[in-house]
């Protein structure tokens, strides 16, 4: 278990971590998600040990890490440019880190073959690093940080330099390789669908705080505040006055109303509000609408599978469930 506790470093008059505490277990495939400048590579520096905290503590298993250097330390941290060595081929690219820690080539060559097998290189063992798709390097890097067999794997942006498609695969792959190595992963990043696919938990970090710890599911469904309400995922985020005027909520209601796009309803029926569609986005699987409401600052976002079915200018009636209707503290 990584116990990290009241951890703040600050850069002059830049709070980058104020008061930091997080416990991650064994095993665990955590994830640090949050804007940039929030903090995230500074704590990811400090686990690593590149970096000192001005106050706090860091603990693996019960042991200071503080205290040890970071090439002591049982931790690989895998970096956003996978800076491979362009003249070894991949299977020596992989084994350099043994062959330094001077490890017999036996041993190497087991344990490099092993590695191989699992990120699915074996066929390209003796390819260079030009000579494979960025998927393929991405793999390169991830086998030559497990071949030493870590016991905590941190990843910064792991997947930032693919494109789409191949990120989506990675993204798979990489779930599946952490759960047959059995090492704890910490990823570090700003896409909110990528920790929501990867991570077991995820930390929402904003200017340097921790703002909620959960379960993917679980930060989706019930955001802890404002900022993770509108930053995991997207939300539609009504003011509680305005929620009151509406007759939304009761009065007295001091929360914000929060309603996933994918929960409005947007048609002739029923409906508790009457507005105007604004703008129809049409994505392929879905199409997004905006319908902008008398007495509503921002237009009302709703998504729909499928083609859009109401056209710029309808006036069209909006409404959700009431167990759609999320409130989350101002
Ligand atoms: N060495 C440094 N000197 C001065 N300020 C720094 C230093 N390292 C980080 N900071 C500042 O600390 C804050 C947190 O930076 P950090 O790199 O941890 O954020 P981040 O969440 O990883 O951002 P990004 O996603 O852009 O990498 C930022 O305001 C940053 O400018």
């Amino acid at each position: 278990m990584l116990s990290i506790t009241g951890v703040s470093r600050s850069f002059g008059e830049v709070r980058a971590l104020d008061d930091v505490s997080l416990e991650i277990a064994s095993g665990e495939f955590f994830a640090l998600l949050g804007p940039s400048g929030c903090g995230k590579t500074t704590l990811l520096r400090i686990i690593a040990g590149f970096e000192a905290p001005d106050s706090g503590t860091v603990t693996l298993d019960g042991s200071d890490l503080l205290g040890v250097p970071p090439n002591k330390r049982p931790i690989n941290l895998m970096f956003q440019s996978y800076a491979l060595f362009p003249h070894l081929s991949v299977e020596k690219n992989i084994g350099y880190g043994l062959a330094r820690e001077g490890l017999p080539k036996a041993e190497i060559r087991r344990r490099v073959s092993e590695v191989l097998d699992t990120v699915g290189l074996g066929a390209v063992a003796n390819r260079r690093p030009h000579q494979l798709s960025g998927g393929q390097r991405q793999r390169v890097a991830l086998a030559r940080a497990i071949v030493k067999r870590p016991r905590l794997l941190l990843l910064d942006e792991p997947l930032s330099a693919l494109d789409r498609q191949v990120r989506a695969e990675m993204q798979i792959e990489l779930k599946r390789l952490q759960h047959e190595v059995g090492i704890t992963f910490v990823v570090v990043t700003h896409d909110q669908e990528e920790a929501m696919s990867l991570a077991d938990r995820i930390a929402v970090l904003e200017a340097g705080t921790v703002r909620q710890v959960a379960p993917p599911v679980e930060l989706y469904a019930r955001p802890a505040d404002r900022f993770v309400a509108g930053f995991v995922g997207s939300n539609n985020i009504l003011p509680a006055e305005t929620a009151v005027r509406l007759g939304l909520v009761p009065a007295g209601t001091t929360s914000l109303l929060t309603v996933r796009p994918e929960n409005v309803r947007v048609g002739d029926g029923a409906g508790t509000l009457t507005g105007t569609v604004l703008d129809t986005v049409f994505h392929g699987g879905s199409s997004r609408i905006a319908v902008g409401v008398d007495g509503l600052a921002e237009p009302i976002l709703a998504t729909r599978p499928g083609a859009p079915t109401v056209s710029v200018g309808d006036e069209v009636r909006v409404s959700w469930a009431p167990e759609d209707a999320v409130l989350v503290p101002a």
